[in-house]
């Protein structure tokens, strides 16, 4: 069988409602079945009745680390070598501080401006706390190889752009880094689930993400964090919690960091959230990347084929090139919003970013080329008969 015969067939494993398409998986994945099986039973025969034993007897105290272990099967990176928690705006601040940290000579942290602003205030709120000349350097997505050299301490980069799906060359970026002596620490948000990443041969030494969009964990699902074995076993956290210490029910007065990644977690894990995702990431399980990637390109040239034949209002705002883009796709619309909300109206769900952007996520394990064709004909007829242009779609009140 080969790559475009080869079907997914994990469609059934998903809560999908009815008469709705899903092409926001890109934002926030859809509930996987047995989740709320699993977190109910956690939540009566785990918390209910195991009381605090739980840390203990239901493994909870471990979950971090075995959870991050199943992300870092789809990550490319060895066993061990990603935990679990927070959000991942914290993980960010985690990973930039520990960068500088390891460049004590230099002052520049560089960026794109297709980042997520997220990421781009987070390194603002640390150089604001650090002083000491420390700058943050925005360059175009295009620039960011030629933009690094030998003030960089660290570079922080979205692989997969939050707007037009532009995705960068990871293995290329991180040389440059290296060859100029600065850190790499790569943002997976929308690289994770939804394209192979080879994070153990990047050679990168940090890389964080989210779980709550192709990964499904559910809102507000707990954020991951990576760093290369050896950064790992020297790295100072600047979120010193008690279980990141060596010995957290020692109770000592002075912080000693656990080994490697483990010391990059904070505090007391949100069990039923993580519980969710662990549960979440089953639907995993015998899925190979490089299928997904297969599938997602079919669809998402498909959707192009599609759009662009019939909506001519539309501007492709992602890569032509399927190399070049993530698992989305984005078009440009004057009045975008109106037709988005129009959109959702009609059963397909995707989303708006300003000032002009709708954004079309692809995520073969719940969808396929019927789904993908009915879209586009939905928003062909939506656009031909102008159903976008009523006061009810105009108006602006939608915060996601
Ligand atoms: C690339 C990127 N970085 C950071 C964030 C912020 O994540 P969180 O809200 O989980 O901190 C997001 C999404 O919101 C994102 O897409
Ligand atoms: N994390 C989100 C949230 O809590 C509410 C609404 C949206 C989000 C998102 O993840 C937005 C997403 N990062 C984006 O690419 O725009």
């Amino acid at each position: 069988m080969n790559a475009t015969t080869r079907t997914l067939p994990v469609k059934e494993r998903f809560h999908l409602p009815k008469g709705v398409i899903y092409l926001d998986g890109n934002s926030l994945g859809p509930l996987p079945r047995g989740t709320t099986e699993r977190v109910q039973q956690m939540m009566e025969q785990e918390w209910g009745d195991h009381l605090i034993t739980g840390w203990n007897r239901d493994g909870w105290m471990e979950q971090p680390a075995r959870v991050g272990n199943r992300v870092a099967r789809l990550i490319g990176a060895p066993a061990g070598s990603v935990t679990m928690g927070d959000t991942l705006s914290v993980k960010v601040y985690q990973a930039l501080s520990a960068a500088l940290k390891l460049r004590p000579a230099r002052r520049v942290i560089l960026s794109d401006s297709g980042n997520f602003p997220s990421d781009l205030y987070m390194a603002q709120g640390l150089i604001r706390q650090l002083g000491q000349g420390y700058t943050l350097r925005v360059v175009a997505p295009e620039e960011v190889a030629g933009a690094m050299d030998d003030t960089v301490a660290v570079a922080m980069i979205t692989q997969v752009d939050y707007r037009t799906g532009r995705m960068h060359d990871m293995t290329a970026i991180t040389r440059a880094a290296h060859a100029a002596g600065a850190i790499m620490l790569w943002d997976l948000a929308h690289s994770a689930g939804a394209v192979p990443v080879d994070l153990a041969g990047s050679s990168c030494e940090f890389a964080v993400g989210c779980t709550y969009k192709y990964l499904n964990g559910g809102p507000g699902a707990p954020a991951f964090i990576y760093a290369r074995e050896d950064v790992a076993a020297e790295m100072q956290p600047a979120l010193a919690g008690w279980l990141g210490h060596d010995a957290p029910f020692a109770f000592e007065p002075e912080y000693r960091p656990a080994p490697g990644i483990a010391r990059m977690r904070v505090g007391t894990p949100p069990v039923i959230q993580m519980t969710a995702l662990e549960q979440a990431l089953t639907v995993w399980d015998g899925v190979d990347m490089q299928d997904v990637r297969a599938a997602s390109i079919r669809l998402s040239e498909l959707f192009i084929k599609e759009v662009e034949a019939n909506c001519p209002q539309l501007r492709l705002a992602s890569p032509r090139d399927p190399a070049m883009r993530g698992s989305q796709v984005s078009f440009a619309f004057d009045d975008g919003y109106a037709a988005m909300q129009a959109l959702i109206a009609h059963g397909v769900i995707g989303d708006f970013r300003a000032p002009d952007i709708m954004r079309f996520g692809f995520t073969p394990l719940y969808l396929d080329e019927e789904d993908v064709r009915q879209a586009a004909r939905i928003l062909t007829r939506i656009l031909t008969d102008r159903l976008w242009d009523a006061p009810e779609f105009r108006t602006r009140h939608q915060v996601t």
